[in-house]
């Protein structure tokens, strides 16, 4: 029996269910879910009882008394980095390694390649490292003898490994992030744009097959409506087909404005976050590009009325093919760095090549798009 096969039989004695499924290697993707036999739509596939999960109630009192204020993130990460308990030694057996995470997470990665990162993710992975930098300094604070990495690899755990959750009997905290649960089994569900519907309840989780799934194929959750860029911060992952994918034009609009104009557009409310998405700009990228090629007064109407003459639309729509031209030279020269770069893992640079040739993709759709 290899040790999936016997952390399968320690969660099924923890009184998991599995229902004509079983975890699989997937190149790529670590471990998933396979489905055993043909799965029909609409059917429960997993449930796990609320007495195996892991959530902030059942971390030991000598831990979170000693911790005092923290948040559910980094006590779950102290909980598992503190963790010696045989039983669950099952659990810990399956998780991802130490390499795993320095491999695929971005916050593990040398600060050269960090600097790759598009600006979505990089802004995500400062907030990351901010967040887990305080947690850290409660932790090692109460626990000295506590190494950074142990500590860091197990908050990696809690951060690509938790469901949303809400003990039975407790209310609703007001930051989802602080409702968390550490979920053993489940968490071998890898993400898709669509996947099963998770559930939880006094009893449980409960997770129901969205469609039919072949005996073989694998069968998905899915995490969330996330760009790439999150998933690659959050999760370690960029995907080929992802419905939710979108990209940030900050970098090239932001710098073509004057100091009047991003006053302007800042007390406006419309500073940043530009989306491009696979079928259009949002409409705060039409704002801040009219807000460039138009005299203030009548961009103000503009934000104002959010009505525009034929001329300034057509102004606006050349410039956005300038920007997404320069973008699109921004991520060539970012590939051909990357490209040449000598470092000791290729497959840290192969992701960051792959992520900006997607954004190279969305930059052309979008300049095919406008020039038709
Ligand atoms: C909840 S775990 C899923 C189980 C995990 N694959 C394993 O081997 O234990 C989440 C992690 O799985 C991987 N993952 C999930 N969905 C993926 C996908 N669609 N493509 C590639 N990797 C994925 C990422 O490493 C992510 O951080």
């Amino acid at each position: 029996m290899d040790k999936h096969e016997e952390f399968t039989r320690w969660a099924e004695l923890q009184g998991v269910k599995l229902y004509g499924i079983a975890a699989h290697q997937f190149p790529g993707r670590g471990l998933g879910i396979v489905a055993k036999e043909r799965q029909e739509a609409g059917k429960i596939i997993l449930t796990v009882p609320t007495s195996a999960l892991r959530t902030t109630l059942t971390v030991p009192k000598a831990i979170s008394v000693s911790l005092g204020k923290i948040t559910a993130h980094g006590l779950l990460a102290a909980d598992l980095s503190l963790d010696t308990d045989k039983a669950r030694s099952r659990w810990r057996d399956v998780l991802p390694s130490q390499e795993d995470f320095q491999k695929s997470m971005p916050i593990q990665w040398p600060p050269i390649l960090q600097d790759f990162l598009p600006q979505a993710a990089l802004a995500l992975l400062s907030d990351q490292i901010k967040k887990f930098e305080l947690d850290w300094a409660t932790v090692s604070g109460a626990f000295p003898a506590l190494s950074r990495d142990h500590y860091l690899y197990n908050w990696l755990i809690v951060n690509t490994r938790t469901f949303y959750h809400v003990p039975p009997g407790t209310k609703k905290k007001k930051d989802p992030k602080d409702c968390m649960a550490l979920n053993p089994f489940a968490d071998y569900f890898n993400h898709s744009s669509e996947g099963c519907t998770v559930e939880f309840g006094p009893e449980g989780f409960e997770i129901t097959s969205n469609k039919v799934y072949e005996k073989g194929e694998e069968i998905y959750i899915s995490y969330g409506k996330h760009s790439n860029d999150f998933l690659l911060a959050e999760y370690g992952f960029v995907m080929d087909e992802n419905d939710f994918d979108h990209i940030l034009l900050d970098s090239v609009i932001i710098p073509k404005m004057d100091a009047v104009q991003l006053q302007l557009v800042r007390d406006a409310g419309y500073l940043g976050n530009y989306v491009l998405d696979k079928e259009s700009v949002c409409y705060r990228t039409e704002v801040a590009l009219r807000a460039l090629c138009m005299p203030a007064r009548r961009w103000e109407r503009f934000v104002d009325s959010g009505v525009d003459g034929q001329h300034d639309q057509a102004m606006a729509d050349e410039l956005l093919i300038k920007v997404l031209k320069l973008y699109v030279a921004k991520a060539q020269n970012v590939i051909g760095q990357l490209l040449s770069l000598e470092v000791k893992d290729r497959s840290q640079v192969e992701t960051l090549v792959r992520r900006w040739n997607q954004i190279l993709l969305f930059l052309h759709g979008a300049i095919e798009r406008s020039v038709l």
